[in-house]
């Protein structure tokens, strides 16, 4: 392996004890690093321990042989990006339960993307791994109950180490780097290929007046490229490096250098590109976060003067690596390749449900590929969605030649108990799932929402080559009618606000209820909600969240007395149980802040401390300080609590209901709904 430049994997497979067991004898047995990845850590191991969740801070670094332990769960990002630190000759040792029962363990990963309270078997996923592994010949297999199979690799040309000067790839890019005036440079490329030694290798070369500068998430992913640089390079934490650009614009600074940049988001990547003259931003899109797609696919679009650059020898490791290969296979890491390259016109819509999705491995592929060519928030952790998440629904545009050029998948969401809805809508319970439904109730003043069912688009996508062609819309249209066959009462959506797809939706007819407050790292996006309503339910919902909305929007900018304008005289039934939900519960101020306002008109209500701030007199960080609290939780239990005393002077026969409401000591429905 070591002379052919290349890493293979061996798969320990029986009960955990057993397997770990077996790979401490190879820890011990063969020198090397032995990076050992767990969701368990091993007591007195003596080499690097990491939890799965822990990987992404490895980037950048480099490792000689590492164990990878999935008895308990299988995290797929780890998996590859573990894959991709190993050096030429390394062993990925990867444990896995006892092999003929795998489809009926319950896999501990799935609490991170399946909705399901428990841990889930995932038995579509084993299928498809255990048919990739079967037929990769380079795959050694050690089975408890069994013999060991394995295969010589194959001959092959001895691999010449590269010898420290710039491959051909890297020197051709180099030199237009080094002639660069201005200009953002985006270098991504597979792992491994270079990347952070040819940032090195421009610090190091450059003849310029000023300096260059080096920023990386983890300070340790910049190790590589400090090496290469000779220490012409001073690194700086992302955040150091903003307040020092906002306090004075960096002068005699030539390079700006981020390394790893998909791992820092958006907002502040825009900022820091604005401070400097020329910046190379380098980073791998290979199955990690997901942001870094999102980094290609939003972020690069909004650069100007942006040069895209690749790699793609891998200098790591020889060309066509088994153990690259396999886990690109077995993960999909290259799925978009599967895509048909002249996609033709749409033939026909199928609905698929998910075993048929499965089974169907070139289906799958092209499915998935074109998710995650077209939609920045694909990871792998989609893929074990995709194959065994419950609850999911798909259909697909085919062209003639049955290629994929369009895909949706669709979420089942609500239909929960009454009383769990009140609890949503209250703040005390947020149980896993039903994205749109809970948030209509903890964000909106929608306590019924989560009773409803719906379903979700959790992703639509279309071949770049053939939209604005009414594909998607077309999917859209096909769903509309299928839900409202099922007697579903909305079909939702959740999507990073751009005005280009409030368009598409629109187009849709889909209604805007919601936006989130804070932009998403990976897009730089807000987060919108979006329903179609058919039921009577469901129209009157629409109705309510989106006038519930757009007083949100109106409200900080509004002075108080023309939210009087528009507010009725008395507060109404569904005030009175936002305001108790307020006060008895955790409803957020966000949330209730329309009746909140509605509530300051009264001259009972004093809420001394509450209203300073709705008035627009200060804000809740000087309330803190002048109120000598205790930090922003004992300020809105300050808040509860005026606005408790204020309904109290109120009503008292209205407050005792609604407190008996929210604590849950009376029927959901109440007389005003
Ligand atoms: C939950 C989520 O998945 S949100 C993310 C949605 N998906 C993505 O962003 C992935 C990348 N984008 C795509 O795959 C596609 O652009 C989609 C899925 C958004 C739209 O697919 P298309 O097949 O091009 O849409 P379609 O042709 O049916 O458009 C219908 C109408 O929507 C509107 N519309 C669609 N795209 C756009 C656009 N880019 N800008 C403005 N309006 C648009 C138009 O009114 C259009 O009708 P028109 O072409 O007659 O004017
Ligand atoms: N021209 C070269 N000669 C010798 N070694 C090299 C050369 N270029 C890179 N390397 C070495 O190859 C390994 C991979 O390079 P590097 O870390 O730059 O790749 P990368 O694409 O940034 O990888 P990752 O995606 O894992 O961060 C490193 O050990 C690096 O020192």
């Amino acid at each position: 392996m070591q002379q052919y430049g290349v890493r293979r994997l061996l798969i320990l497979s029986g009960q955990a004890q057993w397997c770990r067991q077996q790979a401490l004898g190879f820890t011990r047995q063969y020198s090397g690093d032995w990076l050992w990845i767990a969701d368990t850590p091993l007591s007195d191991y003596p080499q690097l321990q990491r939890k799965p969740e822990a990987v992404q801070n490895l980037l950048g670094s480099e490792f000689h042989h590492a164990v990878f332990d999935a008895c308990e769960g299988f995290n797929a990002e780890a998996l590859i990006a573990v894959s991709g630190t190993l050096s030429s000759g390394s062993l990925l040792v990867l444990l896995l339960p006892e092999w003929s029962s795998l489809e009926r363990q319950p896999d501990n990963d799935s609490l991170r993307w399946s909705e399901a309270p428990e841990p889930i078997c995932t038995p579509h996923f084993i299928q498809h791994i255990k048919r990739q592994l079967n037929a990769d010949s380079d795959v050694l297999f050690w089975p408890q109950n069994g013999e060991f199979t394995g295969q010589l690799l194959a001959e092959r040309k001895v691999w010449m180490v590269p010898d420290g000067s710039p491959t051909e790839e890297q020197q051709h890019l180099l030199e237009n780097l080094l002639r660069a005036d201005t200009g953002t440079y985006v270098l991504i490329a597979g792992r491994g290929r270079g990347k952070s030694a040819l940032a090195g290798m421009l610090a190091a070369q450059w003849t310029g007046k000023g300096e260059c500068w080096l920023t990386a998430p983890v300070q340790a992913s910049g190790n590589t490229l400090q090496q290469w640089a000779n220490g012409k390079i001073s690194f700086w934490a992302p955040d150091a490096l903003l307040e020092r650009c906002q306090a004075e614009l960096p002068k005699n600074v030539d390079w700006l250098i981020i390394d790893e940049a998909a791992a820092i988001p958006a907002p502040q990547l825009y900022r820091l590109i604005a401070c400097f003259p020329r910046v190379l931003l380098t980073t791998t899109v290979q199955g990690y976060e997901g942001s870094g797609r999102g980094f290609l696919l939003k972020f690069c679009a909004g650069l100007k003067d942006m040069h895209l650059l690749n790699l793609q020898q891998p200098i790591r490791w020889a060309e066509n690596d088994p153990l690259e290969r396999c886990i690109h296979q077995l993960l999909l890491v290259e799925a978009e390749n599967s895509l048909s390259e002249k996609p033709g016109k749409l033939q026909q819509i199928i609905e698929i449900n998910q075993h048929q999705l499965a089974d169907n491995e070139k289906l799958f592929n092209q499915f998935y590929g074109l998710l995650t060519s077209a939609h920045y928030r694909t990871t792998p952790l989609d893929l074990r969605r995709l194959f065994d998440a419950p609850g999911l629904s798909f259909s697909v545009g085919l062209d003639e030649k049955q290629s994929v050029i369009a895909a949706l998948w669709l979420v089942d969401e609500g239909g929960l108990s009454p009383d769990l809805a009140r609890e949503v809508w209250a703040g005390r319970r947020r149980p896993r799932g039903n994205l749109v439904a809970q948030s209509l109730a903890a964000h909106g003043a929608e306590y019924l929402a989560p009773q409803l069912r719906s379903a979700r688009i959790s992703r639509i996508a279309v071949v770049s080559a053939m939209r604005r062609q009414g594909i998607a819309r077309a999917l859209i249209v096909q769903q509309i009618e299928r839900a409202k066959l099922r007697g579903l009462d909305y079909l939702s959506v959740s999507f990073g606000y751009t005005e280009e797809l409030w368009q598409f939706w629109q187009a849709c007819g889909f209604e805007l209820i919601h936006m989130g407050s804070h932009q998403e790292a990976s897009s730089g996006c807000y987060a919108a909600m979006a329903i179609v309503p058919f039921s009577q339910d469901a129209v009157l919902l629409a109705r309510r969240a989106k006038r519930q909305f757009l007083l949100n929007q109106l409200l900080p900018c509004v002075k108080l007395h023309h939210v009087n304008d528009i507010a009725p005289a008395e507060l109404a039934e569904e005030d009175w149980r936002e305001l108790a939900g307020f006060a008895f519960a955790h409803r957020t101020l966000e949330a209730s802040q329309v009746s909140l306002y509605r509530l300051l008109r009264h001259q009972a209500a004093i809420c001394c401390c509450l209203r300073q701030l709705l008035e627009g007199q200060t804000t809740a960080e000087l309330l803190v300080k002048e109120s000598n609290l205790n930090g922003r939780k004992a300020l809105l239990q300050l808040w509860r609590q005026e606005v408790a005393e204020a309904l109290l002077a109120l009503n008292s026969a209205k407050y005792h209901y609604w407190q008996n409401w929210v604590a849950a000591q009376l029927p959901v429905i109440s007389p005003a709904a």
